[in-house]
């Protein structure tokens, strides 16, 4: 059983990855989450994590999950929700509605089951405990383009006040908005230049900005409820 873990989602690849990456080399203990087996995921054990798989979708595997982390787990020094799917509104309605149901599974009924069954071991905490969940700034100015996820991820920011009013003071609870940080194999040059001539830094930023805003988040004794953006200016465009 260890004390003060903190327990990142989607930690696998790409942001969540680095998350965890970054958290161990802090001296953290940490548990890292994965839907799918990665190379990154062995690198994690092998440096100490523990490492634990559930689909988002499915709330009985999450429910093992959260079993699982309760057997070897005092207590938690923070939950970092950060995993996510991202896929385009089907253009054809019958195989758009199904997207409700996964976006509303993974970005707002799981971060909720998770948060509610493990808030005692964010309590048990020998210190001020996080919650930090990760959205987008599309949460608060959509692209219609991703509408279903866009309205998934309002949804948990919505969701992630409630938690800040209900578990004040012992645990915060805070919002990161990530702008453009990594773009997915299936973006195309032009899509990547359109995106980049609308954001004010001009750059993929990669995964650092989003562990420098986690980090400070934990650090930092008098946030809860803050909403922060990491996305170049993207969102005044
Ligand atoms: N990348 C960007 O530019 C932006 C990212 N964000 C947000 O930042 C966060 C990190 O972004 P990024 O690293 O690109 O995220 P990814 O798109 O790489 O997804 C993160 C993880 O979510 C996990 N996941 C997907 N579906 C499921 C599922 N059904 N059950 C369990 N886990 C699942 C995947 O796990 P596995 O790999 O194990 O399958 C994946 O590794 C996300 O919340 C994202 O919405 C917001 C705006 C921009
Ligand atoms: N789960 C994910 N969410 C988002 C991603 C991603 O790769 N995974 N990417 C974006 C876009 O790249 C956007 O930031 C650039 O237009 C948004 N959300």
């Amino acid at each position: 059983m260890q004390d003060d873990m903190i327990f990142i989602t989607g930690a696998g690849r790409r942001v969540g990855y680095a998350l965890a990456e970054y958290f161990l080399t802090q001296g953290h203990p940490v548990i890292g989450h994965h839907h799918r087996e990665s190379v990154e995921c062995e690198k994690l054990r092998q440096r100490g994590a523990l490492m634990v798989q559930a689909n988002f979708e499915d709330e009985d595997s999450v429910q093992q999950m959260c079993a699982q982390i309760e057997s070897q787990c005092r207590s938690l020094r923070a939950i970092i929700h950060n995993a996510s799917a991202f896929t385009k509104t089907h253009a054809d309605a019958e195989q758009a509605l199904p997207q409700f149901d996964q976006f509303y599974r993974i970005h707002m009924r799981t971060p909720w089951q998770i948060n509610t069954a493990l808030i005692p071991l964010l309590r048990a905490c020998s210190r001020v405990s996080d919650i930090v969940h990760i959205t987008d700034i599309y949460a608060d100015n959509p692209n219609p383009v991703y509408d279903v996820y866009c309205a998934s991820k309002a949804g948990l920011q919505n969701l992630s006040l409630s938690f800040a009013k209900q578990l004040a003071p012992k645990i915060k609870v805070n919002v990161i908005q990530p702008g453009p940080i990594l773009f997915k194999e299936w973006h195309s040059e032009a899509a990547k230049k359109a995106v980049l001539s609308e954001t004010l830094l001009g750059f993929e930023a990669g995964p650092e900005p989003i562990v420098k805003a986690a980090s400070a988040l934990l650090d930092n004794p008098y946030q809860t409820g803050a909403i922060i953006p990491v996305d170049g200016g993207r969102r005044l465009t």
